[in-house]
């Protein structure tokens, strides 16, 4: 699939998620080019449906990106409870847990996750697998690094410190840390690894979400349409 393509069937999940948005919500906004796709149609529903609408942000690229399209953004401090959010994902398995962090965001995406009573997750098909098996986000705190490296290994996991493609040295994340990403094969046990890795001293967040399956439905971008996946 041609790099275009497959741009258009993330605008089409995107879009898709965009229309489940009504007057009044408070809009939980991913970060990542699928969610870019809703933050504009939100912005174009707002212009041609006066819709009134605040979004929180996941990151500084999401919330630029919101205020370019003309949507209200505040703090998840403000708006502790979110009535949708529109996120994307790097990978869903068959019962829903995801891996996301691939724009190292995952520490906002999953605070504004826990606040948020419904989550459109939104991706290409490429996204789906039976189990999670891409290398695992961790954010750290750079005084950790190293002692946060060691008990990736003694975890199983092979980590490899992210770096910059336009800038020397390691990715600074929205939140002024590292991040590790972390190949632990195929996961047996997704909410085992996650508590795990949260529990790492020197560890801020893993990109492993598992709390949030019951309230996650996944939009599926496609050539002809888009395809609903509910639990
Ligand atoms: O940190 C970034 C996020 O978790 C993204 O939602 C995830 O990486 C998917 O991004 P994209 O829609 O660009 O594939």
């Amino acid at each position: 699939m041609s790099k275009q393509d497959n741009l258009d069937i993330k605008r089409v999940a995107g879009v898709a998620a965009a229309e489940e948005v009504q007057d009044g919500m408070v809009v939980g906004l991913g970060t990542g080019s699928t969610a870019h796709y809703a933050i504009l149609r939100i912005g174009e529903r707002i212009r041609a449906e006066g819709l009134s609408v605040v979004g929180i942000p996941t990151s500084y690229q999401s919330a630029m990106r919101a205020r370019a399209a003309g949507i209200r953004v505040a703090d998840l401090a403000d708006y502790p409870e979110i009535d949708l959010t529109i996120d994307g994902a790097d990978q869903v398995d068959a019962a829903f847990n995801l891996i996301k962090g691939g724009g190292a965001a995952h520490t906002r995406e999953k605070c504004v996750a826990m606040a948020s009573k419904r989550i459109i997750t939104v991706v290409d098909p490429s996204k789906l697998s039976e189990h999670l098996n891409v290398p695992v986000p961790v954010e750290v705190v750079p005084y950790a690094a190293t002692l946060v490296e060691k008990q990736i290994e003694a975890l199983g996991g092979r980590s490899v410190l992210r770096e910059g493609v336009k800038k020397d040295g390691p990715v600074i994340t929205d939140n002024g840390n590292f991040v590790f990403d972390c190949d632990f094969g195929t996961i047996a046990d997704p909410a085992g690894l996650e508590a795990r890795l949260n529990a790492l001293t020197g560890v801020l967040t893993c990109g492993i979400f598992t709390e949030f399956a019951e309230k996650i439905c996944v939009l599926v971008g496609e050539s002809k349409g888009c395809r609903t996946l509910t639990r």
